[in-house]
């Protein structure tokens, strides 16, 4: 039925090459033109000839330059309707065909003229013939009146899901207008509803002089096809701003939130949720979606400037609250506390075993684990030392200041997707946990894995070397003012003191490992993770989490712990349970910073996940702070 105005039906034995090869010019044919004369310089063995053979070559290219061709000779040739009747032509054809005696073929297009999906056929062709779009406007009056405002009838189809739209009442006018359009939702898709609009009618019933509540009510008893008359507002709001992927921070229940516009399109979200802003038009609430739900429609979130400030009114409204920056005294206390019930324990331990089996200063370092080499960093006064820390006070001072900054500072951190490419150097990964937990148990077993690829870092120390030490083996022995001039130039991740020396494990000394190629695994404090988040180190966080009390009664009957004055204890349960205590105040001041969380329960199935975990943190993308990734790294 459409045909062109020019130009005859090609030959049959044409047909099969259609319109690329009819045409003279068609590019696929100086293709082949240009393929003849290029195999005379590839038989001459002419440099970049193959290249270029292969490319034109390619049947990507060629199926690419027919699909050109064709649509030029389809644009040359401007079809036009044959007829705009086709429906019509056709019942003509049908009533001409009973008048003529019966045959198999007359039969067959009887049937094929009456089939319905060629009826419809034709009713389309005929409806594009007619260029029929449009259902026809009633014409418009000579005369409006100025008052009169343009106003646009909107259907929307209900099905199981929101409308995505917010409305509010205008303080002033009293008229209910559209607040915002969520993202993703059925009013966004439609493309006919706007932020700013004038809703004049919902199916039908006035809105004017309802509260929105009324009007919501009105869409909530709605189904199928709702029916807006709305004014459409003058300038409607473009988003021009490019998608942005934030680290929670903190987090966040819309339900709780008196302040949000619309609770129930808020979305609620945890620390360390990567979540997508969609649209940072309002100064005051962002949407946004969840990584993990992306096909879903967006939420609201407070924006950076507005969730900063509840955190700052939240802070300032707990005076007698530890809040967060107090937080890391509670926890220090919390060691020392730790501390104390060590030094209960050995109390309660009797003078005999407490004679026999206390620790002499030349034992105090030994650390057996049967292991068939040395490895670094598994000292028991460097683990002693973390728990112990004289220089508590310090370290408070230093932590307190970043955790109040994560208080009241950016509650959403800007993150990107980094691969690490196989010449970058490797991430350090980081462990952390309750003290007992099984930390170094795991990191011990993926050295032991393959200790040319995993390795940790040496820890410095102020005290003096021992006769079998090597300097840099054990530990690097250094000077106390050399000590403290790297921890005030905050060169050391994390750093303590026991029996009157410090210890501590310094930035340079991770470098060292990274520097040869090889996967550095450290034991970290949690104080000392925003330390060690630096470009450089790009540390990879799994957090080792106990399993539940009575699973870890079970795993735990023959482990063994590591005290100031003995050298094998067994677990009690209130150590599990202080365990328990420990790892849940870790989640809840440092979660959002952990990349991944393994319960250690099984030893074996732990270490399967760990190797698996330090593997994907490696060569898999992972999300970083934008931060991190200058330009000239970006991968
Ligand atoms: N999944 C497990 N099942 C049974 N025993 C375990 C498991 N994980 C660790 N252990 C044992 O628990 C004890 C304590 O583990 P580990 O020394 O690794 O603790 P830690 O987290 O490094 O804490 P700290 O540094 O205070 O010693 C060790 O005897 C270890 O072998």
């Amino acid at each position: 039925m459409i045909q062109s105005d020019k130009g005859t039906d090609p030959p049959k034995e044409d047909m099969k090459l259609s319109t690329a090869t009819n045409s003279k010019n068609g590019l696929s044919q100086v293709l082949r033109v240009l393929l003849q004369e290029l195999d005379l310089f590839y038989s001459r063995d002419v440099n970049g000839v193959c290249l270029l053979y292969d490319l034109l070559h390619s049947p990507w290219l060629q199926a690419l330059l027919k699909v050109y061709d064709c649509l030029q000779e389809f644009k040359e040739k401007k079809p036009v309707p044959d007829t705009a009747h086709a429906q019509a032509l056709s019942s003509e054809v049908m009533e001409l065909l009973w008048e003529i005696p019966n045959s198999p073929e007359i039969h067959e297009l009887r049937q094929i003229l009456q089939a319905p999906y060629f009826k419809a056929l034709l009713n389309a062709h005929d409806t594009v013939a007619q260029k029929d779009f449009e259902p026809l406007l009633p014409p418009l009056p000579d005369t409006i009146p100025e008052s009169e405002e343009a106003v646009r009838i909107v259907s929307l189809v209900k099905n199981q899901q929101p409308l995505g739209a917010t409305i509010k009442r205008h303080e002033m006018t009293g008229d209910i207008l559209v607040a915002r359009i969520i993202h993703g939702g059925l009013a966004e898709r439609s493309g006919l509803l706007y932020a700013g609009d004038k809703l004049v009618e919902v199916n039908g019933v006035s809105v004017e002089g309802l509260d929105p509540e009324q009007v919501i009510h009105i869409l909530a008893m709605s189904h199928g096809t709702i029916m807006f008359k709305v004014v459409p507002v003058s300038d409607p709001p473009v988003n021009s701003q490019k998608m942005v992927y934030v680290r929670a921070m903190t987090e966040y229940w819309p339900q709780e939130d008196p302040a949000i516009p619309c609770a129930d399109a808020g979305l609620h979200f945890r620390k360390g949720d990567i979540l997508q802003i969609v649209d940072q038009n309002d100064a005051l609430w962002w949407q946004a979606r969840r990584l993990s739900d992306l096909g879903t429609c967006a939420g609201l979130i407070p924006s950076n400037h507005l969730l900063k400030r509840k955190q700052r009114e939240f802070w300032w409204s707990q005076p007698y609250q530890p809040h967060s920056c107090l937080k890391s005294t509670t926890l220090s206390s919390l060691e020392e506390e730790d501390d104390m019930k060590i030094d209960e324990k050995c109390v309660e331990a009797d003078e005999e075993t407490f004679e026999s089996e206390e620790l002499s200063e030349d034992k105090e370092e030994f650390v057996d684990y049967g292991q068939k080499f040395f490895i670094a960093g598994f000292r028991r006064s460097m683990r002693l030392c973390r728990r112990k820390s004289h220089l508590s006070h310090l370290r408070t001072s230093v932590c307190c200041n970043s955790s109040c900054y994560s208080a009241v500072g950016a509650p959403y951190e800007e993150v990107v997707q980094y691969q690490r490419r196989a010449s970058d150097k490797h991430r350090l990964i980081a462990l952390v946990g309750p003290s007992g937990v099984g930390v170094n148990e795991l990191r011990r077993q993926l050295i032991e894995l393959n200790p040319n690829h995993f390795q940790s870092a040496v820890p410095h120390t102020t005290r003096s070397k021992k006769s079998y030490e090597i300097n840099g083996r054990e530990y690097h022995y250094v000077s106390k003012e050399t000590f403290e001039s790297l921890m005030y130039s905050h060169r050391m991740l994390e750093y303590g003191e026991y029996k009157g020396h410090l210890y501590g494990t310094s930035v340079d000394a991770v470098q060292a490992v990274l520097d040869q190629g090889k996967v550095c695994v450290m034991d970290l404090e949690p104080q000392g993770i925003q330390v060690a988040r630096t470009q450089e180190l790009k540390p990879y966080v799994i957090f080792i989490k106990p399993s539940n009390l009575s699973c870890m009664k079970l795993s735990r009957k023959n482990a063994k712990i590591i005290t100031d004055y003995f050298v094998e204890m067994k677990f009690k349960d209130e150590d599990l349970q202080e365990m328990e205590d420990l790892a849940q105040k870790m989640e809840a001041q440092f979660g959002q910073y952990f990349d991944h969380v393994i319960v250690n329960d099984s030893l074996q199935d732990a270490c399967v996940q760990l190797l698996s975990a330090v593997r994907k943190a490696q060569e898999e993308p992972q999300w970083v702070p934008a931060t991190w990734i200058s330009s000239d790294t970006e991968s």
